[in-house]
């Protein structure tokens, strides 16, 4: 089997992608956030309360006659930018992008934090990390692309991020179209569940290349791209007028300064994001002052390869034995 599915942006500035859904016999449509850093399915439901709902869609799975509660099984998660939800898991038939998995565990949100109630368009989370950091108990469950591998053509999923459009999320094959020239491939260290591999180095604009093993974890559910501090003070020593501030939480600089572009390495291939994807955002609508879309990850204790990076790159998640994760120019 196959799937491919579209990765739409939710706002003007790429915060997240949602890919369309079905949950359910009639099928619910929802529009989720696949995400590679984390590795519980979750939905706004009939059992959140409507206080913390604000227009997203949700899933009743009173409606389906496919649906079956997972009796004594709850969830609780907390991500990396201080939102959560938890609630109780169902099983149902799921599809994306045409791919199907029955008896699929859908982790129904009985609280949401206000981050995710603030964010209309995003419905709910497909975690696409390894199933070890599944959080329902006392089982913990599998995630869509688990259930999905041993019916896929290729045991992959691959990431064709867009700056300022839509991409796609495909399951089960590697489409040549998407990308130009070839993928290379470097290790993946499955524990303790991100998608965690080295970069081989970095060069800032078209100053030399620096070979350093940089570990870090490529994560689609998170925007922007987090690395050591000593990196992010030698790109934003080329910005005129950038400083790293306390009050934004981060580095920023005036919107009209010109960027370098940064460029990573993937073992002995070389990958350039370009200066306006690092343009991140205005601090207000506004403003002249603008936030970087590379940060430090110094607090953080993992470096983080977000969709800054991913987007510049076709990248394929390859769930072999052992697995490892591919990236190619597109
Ligand atoms: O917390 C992280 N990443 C951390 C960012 C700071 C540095 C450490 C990693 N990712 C989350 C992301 O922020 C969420 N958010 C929802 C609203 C729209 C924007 C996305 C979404 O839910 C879980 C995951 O994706």
């Amino acid at each position: 089997d196959t799937g491919s599915a579209a990765a739409i942006p939710i706002n003007e500035v790429d915060i997240a992608y949602v890919t369309p859904v079905t949950v359910g016999t009639p099928p619910q449509t929802l529009m989720l956030d696949l995400d590679t850093g984390s590795s519980d399915l979750w939905v706004f439901s009939s059992l959140t309360p409507s206080s913390q709902i604000r227009g997203q869609e949700i899933y009743t799975p009173t409606k389906s006659s496919t649906s079956q509660l997972l009796n004594g099984h709850t969830w609780s998660i907390r991500y990396g930018d201080g939102s959560s939800s938890r609630g109780t898991v169902f099983t149902d038939n799921f599809t994306i992008g045409g791919l199907e998995v029955k008896s699929q565990a859908v982790q129904t949100a009985q609280e949401v934090s206000s981050s995710f109630t603030q964010e209309q368009s995003l419905d709910g989370l497909v975690g696409l990390g390894f199933s070890t950091l599944n959080t329902v108990r006392p089982s913990s469950q599998l995630t869509f692309f688990d259930n999905a591998r041993p019916n896929l053509d290729e045991e992959v999923f691959t990431a064709d991020l867009k700056y300022h459009a839509t991409g796609t999320y495909d399951f089960g094959f590697i489409d040549s179209k998407k990308h130009n020239g070839t993928i290379t491939y470097t290790p993946v260290q499955p524990s303790p569940g991100y998608w965690t591999h080295s970069l081989s180095g970095y060069s800032v604009g078209s100053g030399a290349f620096q070979s350093s093993q940089i570990s870090g974890i490529s994560d689609t559910g998170t925007t922007l791209l987090y690395l050591p501090t000593a990196i992010v003070t030698a790109y934003y020593r080329q910005v005129q007028g950038a400083q790293n501030s306390q009050y934004y939480g981060g580095y920023v600089f005036p919107c009209a300064s010109t960027l370098p572009t940064f460029t990573f390495g993937i073992e002995g291939a070389r990958f350039t994001i370009p200066a306006s994807y690092i343009n991140y955002t205005r601090i207000s609508p506004t403003s002249t002052t603008c936030y970087g879309g590379l940060q430090s990850s110094s607090g953080l204790g993992i470096n983080i390869f977000g969709d800054v990076a991913l987007k510049a790159a076709f990248v394929v998640f390859s769930g072999t034995n052992p697995p490892r994760i591919g990236f190619a120019p597109k």
